[in-house]
């Protein structure tokens, strides 16, 4: 049976058709600038790349290219299921749920604690309803891993009342990542996940850091909101809270105007004046650019803290694991940051380093070292092995 996954952003939707089974990929893609002039999706139906022009750049339209795909592969009356990747379930949500209208209320109601986020990850559920009513709907929640947190690691150390009224925590993000190289991990080092503590890196446009104890995150750098923790590509991660209240008299900014600012035009792009792109600014860094030089190390530098910090919050660390768009590919920043944490007995093998780029997973630590680890990850497989568990779950409890 195929699965069809869609991971809806507030501009653009990533797709793909899964065989959970078979892990075999026919479709993917990404459709993005939605809502403005220049929208197109980029489609790969069985290894074939095209590019197809979205002129009124909606969601439906958006569907409509990803459905005339499925009949192209005469697949469309076998999707059942498909998978939504929702950033934010709050405390509801500990695992994948099927979407009836209770649901979707549940997910609305988590709108204030992710206003960039589940806004159009509910647009794109809507969307794919009309799109595909035959089709059992099934959200993923990327803080539904972190619900395992202990409490002296998801409260906040605030007026009791925000938590209590308000839902004022820590929540984490990119749990279907994390989760996911985890089990990669322990397969690679060949030893059981519930007798493992590992660090988990997912490094993209948004980075966060896990403490993954015997398979269960026990502490992690995303808080209340997707902005905490890492420098990222265009969000500042940690920051004093007392910025917001300096930087609104000093520069007569509105609190939504700082709390933009903070999560588009800051990282890697505020810092180096010159980019989100991790790889764009190697290269620039790489002939002499201040700004780029400055973004890297920085980000470096806080990565390096965060990893130890996590470690620290097991007590024992048997594996550090790089993952995401710059864990899979960057062997400089990887380099970099195992080099700071030889204090935890860290010590990067080069070669293997230097050979572990483009979708090669493996073991990057020298013998006898803090084993180290790149795990590409696949968020798209996960959504979809979760939702046919839920489906086959739910078949069960019916028979
Ligand atoms: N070869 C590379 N070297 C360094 N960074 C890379 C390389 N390839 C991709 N990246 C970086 O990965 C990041 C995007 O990560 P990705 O996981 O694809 O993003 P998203 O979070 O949107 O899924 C960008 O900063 C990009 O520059
Ligand atoms: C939650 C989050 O940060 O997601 P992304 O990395 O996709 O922006
Ligand atoms: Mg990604």
């Amino acid at each position: 049976m195929w699965t069809l996954v869609l991971n809806c952003g507030s501009s653009s939707v990533k797709f793909a058709l899964l065989d959970v089974q078979g892990g075999q990929v026919r479709l993917s893609g990404l459709a993005e600038r939605l809502g403005s002039a220049g929208a197109s999706a980029r489609v790969e139906v069985d290894g074939a790349r095209r590019v197809v022009d979205l002129a009124g750049g909606s969601y439906a339209e958006a569907f409509a290219v990803i459905a005339g795909a499925l009949d192209e592969l005469g697949v469309r009356a076998q999707v059942g299921a498909v998978g939504h990747r929702v950033v934010h379930g709050g405390e509801r949500f500990s695992a994948p749920a099927l979407i009836t209208p209770e649901v979707l209320a549940e997910i609305r109601a988590c709108v204030p604690l992710a206003p960039l986020h589940n806004p159009a990850n509910i647009a794109g559920i809507e969307a794919a309803q009309a799109a595909f009513p035959d089709a059992a709907h099934v959200a993923v929640f990327d803080t539904a891993f972190h619900q395992s947190m202990p409490e002296v690691a998801f409260r906040y150390a605030v007026p009791g009342d925000w938590y209590r009224q308000h839902g004022v925590r820590r929540y984490g993000f990119h749990g279907t990542s994390h989760a996911f190289v985890a089990v990669r991990a322990a397969d690679l080092l060949g030893r059981p996940l519930s007798e493992l503590n590992l660090v988990t890196a997912h490094l993209g446009n948004g980075c966060s850091v896990c403490a993954v104890q015997g398979g269960r995150s026990v502490d992690t750098s995303m808080g209340l909101t997707p902005l905490e923790g890492l420098v990222m590509g265009t969000r500042s991660g940690d920051v004093d809270p007392g910025l917001h209240d300096y930087i609104a008299r000093q520069a007569g900014l509105s609190l939504s105007e700082i709390t933009a600012a903070l999560n588009r035009e800051s990282g890697l792009l505020g810092l180096s004046g010159l980019s989100n792109d991790m790889r764009e600014l190697e290269e620039a860094a790489g002939r002499g650019h201040a700004g780029a030089r400055l973004a890297l190390d920085v980000f470096v530098h806080r990565l390096a803290k965060q990893m130890a910090g996590m470690a620290a919050a097991m007590g024992r660390v048997d594996g550090l694991v790089f993952t995401g768009g710059i864990g899979e590919n960057s062997a400089w920043v990887r380099g970099a940051v195992l080099a700071r944490l030889a204090v935890l007995g860290a010590r990067v093998d080069e070669a293997a380093n230097a050979a572990a780029v483009r979708g090669q997973s493996g073991v990057i630590s020298a013998p006898g070292a803090l084993a180290a680890l790149v795990v590409n990850t696949n968020e798209e497989l996960m959504i979809a092995q979760q939702t046919q568990t839920l489906l086959a779950e739910q078949k069960g409890v019916q028979a």
